[in-house]
């Protein structure tokens, strides 16, 4: 990023150093707001940095709070999903391609846009500061152009824009620009969709909303009705989960105590599903082989230790296996381990989780820059993997025993067509009615997951993540 015009190195009231480029807060905390998310913007463009962990740490160093927290997040996360979007009108408000303008003064104009298009921001105030921003990231001269461009912006509202950006007769097309996402990408959700393919327009405006916090309780440790005592609101579909309203989850006391995480809803539910599969024979050793971060293994661990079940929960990653110890208790053994390559008998456990590497299209609301990032290749790229992993998990259970195959994505080439291809090669697993054990875990009517034997979970009919769930039972 080139320095801003006459900034001076100084300390910032916390003694932080402020160094040329860096947030000045002589504009006025809203300055400062848009400075954060436009920096975050950047950082996601330029070194593949992740907002949601950046953002919050931005927050704690310029001491922004309440409701300048929430506008800056707002305008990162608004900002960076809209990209699609915001392109193809700037691109028609501009007198040069946007390939010709430097990256930071076109992340000036995509935040500028997406204040003019998608908030109540008054446009003189959303010009007015996009283009102070253009003039301290990119000197006087693009400060003007930025003015010129956003200007124009400003003469139509998003409906209106839409109408001549959106290409006519080409439905893949106009669904990607309107709903800003990759035309690769509505394609495999329209696929994932198959007969319902015509709600596609309800998905695509769903990722673009933003997701509630959803807590769970850990079975044994903390009741989803705890949560609501302390001012959360009843979940929808799993008995341990709670949503939380507008707040920090660590203001929860079972949430500082590790007793409850932030999970979403399908999150939980294909664990409690796995918990609850019908077994023939004992229940006693549980393996999650793919643990890390330690979101399902903290809630499965719980369910063990109150069947008198052990866990025992992998990942390849040291630094992911460390995040995993802290999310389960004593009883859980938690070790470095690549699951395709056993470090157990065959037919050591009874119930196997397999939460497999995956694209994550199904959690885009909650990243909103992962969008960008994937490619068709990434899908291509992990289909091996994701199929080693399934024969390495039907491996590890034991004959009437049962392993459930889960993907934060509905992709297709990393779902069903996994597990066919896996199953294909052998004769020993039955598909169970994975719709039927989950709706029997859930607390509320549970559908719309799919005719089975696979269920597919999707946000705008259950408010959750795209979490797909294939429960498979060894028979020999
Ligand atoms: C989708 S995430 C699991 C999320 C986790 N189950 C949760 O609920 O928090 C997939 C995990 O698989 C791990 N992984 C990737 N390849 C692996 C391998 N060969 N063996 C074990 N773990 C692997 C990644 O490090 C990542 O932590």
């Amino acid at each position: 990023m080139p320095p801003a015009r006459n900034a001076r190195t100084a300390r910032d009231r916390r003694g932080h150093d402020r160094r040329p480029g860096g947030p000045r807060r002589t504009g006025g905390p809203e300055d400062l707001v848009r400075r954060t998310a436009f920096d975050v913007i950047r950082a996601v463009q330029t070194r593949d940095a992740y907002a949601n962990l950046l953002l919050p740490s931005r927050l704690r160093d310029r001491d922004l709070t309440g409701r300048d927290a929430a506008l800056a997040t707002e305008l990162t996360y608004g900002t960076l999903r809209g990209l699609g979007t915001y392109d193809a009108v700037l691109a028609l408000c501009s007198d040069r391609p946007l390939r010709r303008i430097d990256g930071p003064l076109l992340d000036v104009l995509r935040l500028g846009a997406h204040q003019l298009l998608a908030t109540r921001i008054p446009p003189h105030a959303a010009v007015g500061t996009a283009v102070e921003l253009a003039r301290s990231v990119s000197g006087p001269g693009q400060a003007k152009f930025a003015n010129a461009v956003l200007r124009k912006v400003a003469t139509r509202d998003l409906a209106a824009w839409l109408e001549i950006v959106a290409p006519p007769g080409d439905e893949v097309g106009r669904l990607s620009v309107t709903h800003s996402h990759p035309r690769w990408i509505v394609t495999a959700l329209r696929d994932a969709l198959g007969a319902d393919r015509d709600e596609i327009e309800a998905l695509l405006a769903a990722d673009n909303a933003r997701p509630r916090v959803t807590l769970v309780a850990k079975p044994g440790r903390a009741t989803a009705e705890e949560l609501v005592e302390a001012g959360a609101e009843p979940a929808a579909y799993s008995p341990q989960a709670a949503l939380l309203p507008e707040g920090d989850p660590a203001a929860v006391a079972a949430v500082r105590e590790s007793r409850a995480a932030v999970q979403d809803e399908a999150s939980q539910l294909v664990a409690l599903a796995l918990a609850a599969a019908p077994l023939d024979g004992p229940d006693a050793t549980w393996l999650d082989l793919c643990a890390g971060p330690g979101g399902k293994a903290g809630l499965l661990a719980g369910l063990a230790t109150l069947r008198d079940a052990r866990l025992v929960a992998c990942d390849l990653q040291h630094h992911r296996a460390a995040l995993v110890r802290r999310a389960v208790d004593d009883r859980t053994g938690v070790a470095v381990v690549d699951g395709t390559v056993p470090a157990w008998r065959p037919g050591a456990f009874d119930r196997v989780l397999l939460d497999a590497p995956c694209t994550g299209l199904g959690a885009l609301r909650r990243r909103p820059e992962s969008r960008w990032r994937r490619q068709p290749s990434s899908v291509a790229e992990l289909g091996p993997l994701q199929r080693s992993l399934l024969a390495s998990a039907l491996e590890a259970v034991r004959p009437g025993g049962v392993v459930a195959y889960v993907t934060c994505s509905p992709h297709l080439a990393e779902t069903r067509v996994v597990v066919d291809d896996v199953l294909r090669r052998r004769q020993d697993v039955e598909r169970l009615d994975s719709p039927a054990v989950l709706a029997e875990v859930a607390s509320g009517g549970l559908e719309g997951l799919g005719d089975g034997p696979y269920a597919q979970f999707w946000p705008h009919r259950h408010g959750t993540d795209a979490m797909f769930l294939a429960l498979l039972r060894r028979t020999g």
